[in-house]
């Protein structure tokens, strides 16, 4: 069937998330309340990319682009590419800081096109949606939490990702420390070895079961449960001050991680006000964003354009 498009803008809405949580590599995320806002429509030629925000002034404005990228790849799946398209970007989360920013851009790129296309939905459903973001991410510990909100369990079959969105504890007050340096998930994912002892992925394994009952029904447990043994210390040569930060956070009884591939820190409950921070880092407490990625017809709206206030709403 041949594929048709709409006329007029679409937009979405896409969280920040975190990954790993300590123990859940490439498996457990979590959606936050900031948020890139991202709109798109059909144009009669050419592929012209706008930001607004974080990455503006670096990002190419052009095919190159991963939204457009992403949506380059969806609309294969969908059966065809349109002659043009615009897309006008404004983005909170910041880049390469392990808050899921490549996994927004992609899902955001892969949303859109579905709403570009008339059926767009049924040609290519909720799952394959996922099985997509996952496969261009190359994991989809952040495109789950980025698609469908909450505390996720992702993982990858023959046939592709899947993943279940599970309801966080109240309690559980997510807050993250943002360094100015930057850190690309690739580099990170190289310091891996290719080889774990037995005992440090039981303890994990261990600890990645207890943090699916510590998020969602008792937070005391939270700090055994983001205890980690297959990333954090292989990858801490490469980011001295966040794991510092982690280590004087988890002393302090803190259930602090790594964020993603870092460097930023996660802390899953506030530290004491005794607690010193030390300079160099933006600190935001965050929201859980319970409704992942959220899809609107029309262009984006005055308070959606403000790179700043509208960031850490949920
Ligand atoms: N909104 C965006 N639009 C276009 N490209 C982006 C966007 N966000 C990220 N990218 C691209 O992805 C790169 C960062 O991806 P990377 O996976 O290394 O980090 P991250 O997604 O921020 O962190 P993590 O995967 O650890 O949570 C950027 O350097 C940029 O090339
Ligand atoms: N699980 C991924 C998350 C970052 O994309 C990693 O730690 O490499």
């Amino acid at each position: 069937m041949p594929t048709t498009f709409v006329s007029g803008p679409v937009k979405v809405r896409v969280p920040a998330t975190s990954a790993n949580l300590g123990p859940g590599f490439d498996a457990l995320g979590l959606a936050l309340g900031l948020h890139d806002d991202v709109a798109a429509e059909v144009v009669p030629d050419g592929v012209r990319v706008t930001v607004t925000g974080e990455g503006a002034g670096e990002l190419p404005d052009d095919d190159a682009h991963l939204v457009a990228r992403a949506m380059r790849a969806t609309f294969d799946a969908l059966g065809g590419q349109p002659p043009g398209f615009a897309v006008e970007c404004v983005n909170r989360i910041p880049q390469a800081r392990g808050l899921g920013s490549s996994s927004a851009a992609i899902v955001a790129g892969v949303q859109l096109a579905r709403a570009l296309v008339v059926d767009g939905d049924t040609r290519l459903d909720d799952a394959g949606a996922l099985r997509l973001a996952a496969e261009i991410e190359g994991h989809p510990d952040n495109v789950a939490p980025c698609l469908l909100g909450g505390f996720t369990i992702a993982w990858t079959e023959p046939s592709g990702a899947r993943a279940v969105s599970l309801a966080v504890d109240d309690r559980v007050r997510p807050m993250v420390f943002v360094p100015e340096e930057r850190g690309l998930t690739a580099v990170a994912r190289a310091a891996l070895p290719g080889a774990v002892p037995h005992a440090d992925a039981a303890l994990t394994a261990g600890r990645a079961a207890l943090l699916v009952h510590a998020l969602t029904a008792e937070p005391a447990l939270l700090l055994p449960a983001t205890v980690d043994r297959l990333h954090q210390d292989y990858r801490a040569e490469g980011m001295p001050g966040t794991s510092a930060l982690v280590g004087a956070l988890r002393v302090a009884g803190v259930a602090a991680v790594v964020s993603g591939a870092g460097p930023t820190v996660l802390a899953l409950s506030e530290p004491g006000p005794d607690f010193s921070v030390g300079t160099g880092w933006r600190i935001l407490r965050l929201a859980i964003d319970v409704h992942g990625a959220r899809v609107a017809r029309g262009r984006l709206g005055h308070a959606e354009r403000d790179p700043v206030a509208a960031g850490r709403k949920s």
